[in-house]
C-alpha cells in the first residue's frame, strides 16, 4: 500500500471505532445547547493543530456553520498573541489558557479543551480553573482521555494514539458539535 491508502486506510478504521462515541457527542451538543440558550458562552482552547481547530470551531459559532441564524457566543483562548505572550512570560506558559477563563469564565459557561494526548499542562490547568468557577467542560482528545479524562464532564476520547489520526476525528466531532447547537436555535 502506498503511504496514500494507508492512511486514508487509518482514517477509515478510527472513523469506525469514533462511531461509539455518539452518546458522548450527544451529550456534549446537549450542555453547548442548553448553555447557549441560558446566555452564555463557549471558550475553546488546545496547542498546535488544535489552536487551530479551536479557532475554526469558534468562527463556525460566532459566524455561522450551515444554517442563517444569530451570531452565537464563542472565543478561541489561542488568538491574541498580546495576552498569550504576557501571560507566558509573566506566570509561565502552562497558565495562558488558565489565566483567561479566570478572567472571561464565568459560571455556567462552557469550556471546550482540545489535546490529543490529554495531557497538555496548560489545557489541563484551564479545565481544572473552569470547574472550581462552575463552568462545564468538555475533553476533546485521544485514546484514554490521558489526565483530561479525569476532569471532563464530558470526555470526548477518540480511541487512536495517533495524533493527526485523532485531529481528524476532533474536526469531523466539532462540525457535528456545530451543527446540533444549529439545530437548536
Ligand atoms: O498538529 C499537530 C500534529 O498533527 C501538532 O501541531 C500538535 O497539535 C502539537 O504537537 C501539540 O503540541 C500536541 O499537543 P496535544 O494534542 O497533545 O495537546
Ligand atoms: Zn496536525
Amino acid at each position: 500500500m502506498s503511504i496514500i491508502e494507508e492512511r486514508m486506510h487509518d482514517h477509515e478504521v478510527v472513523l469506525s471505532a469514533t462511531k461509539r462515541l455518539q452518546p458522548e457527542i450527544e451529550r456534549a451538543g446537549a450542555i453547548i445547547s442548553k448553555a447557549i440558550a441560558e446566555g452564555h458562552k463557549i471558550l475553546f482552547c488546545g496547542n498546535g493543530g488544535s489552536a487551530a481547530d479551536a479557532q475554526h470551531l469558534a468562527a463556525e459559532f460566532v459566524g455561522r456553520f450551515q444554517k442563517e441564524r444569530k451570531a452565537l457566543p464563542a472565543t478561541a483562548l489561542t488568538v491574541d498573541t498580546s495576552i498569550l505572550t504576557a501571560i507566558a512570560n509573566d506566570y509561565g506558559y502552562e497558565t495562558i489558557f488558565k489565566r483567561q477563563v479566570e478572567a472571561l469564565g464565568q459560571a455556567g459557561d462552557v469550556l471546550v479543551g482540545i489535546s490529543t494526548s490529554g495531557n497538555s499542562a496548560n489545557v489541563l490547568s484551564a479545565m481544572y480553573a473552569a470547574r472550581e468557577y462552575g463552568l462545564m467542560v468538555i475533553g476533546m482528545t485521544g485514546m484514554g482521555g490521558g489526565k483530561m479524562a479525569e476532569i471532563c464532564n464530558v470526555c470526548l476520547a477518540v480511541p487512536s494514539e495517533v495524533t493527526a489520526r485523532t485531529q481528524e476525528m476532533h474536526i469531523m466531532i466539532g462540525h457535528i458539535l456545530c451543527e446540533l447547537a444549529e439545530a437548536d436555535i
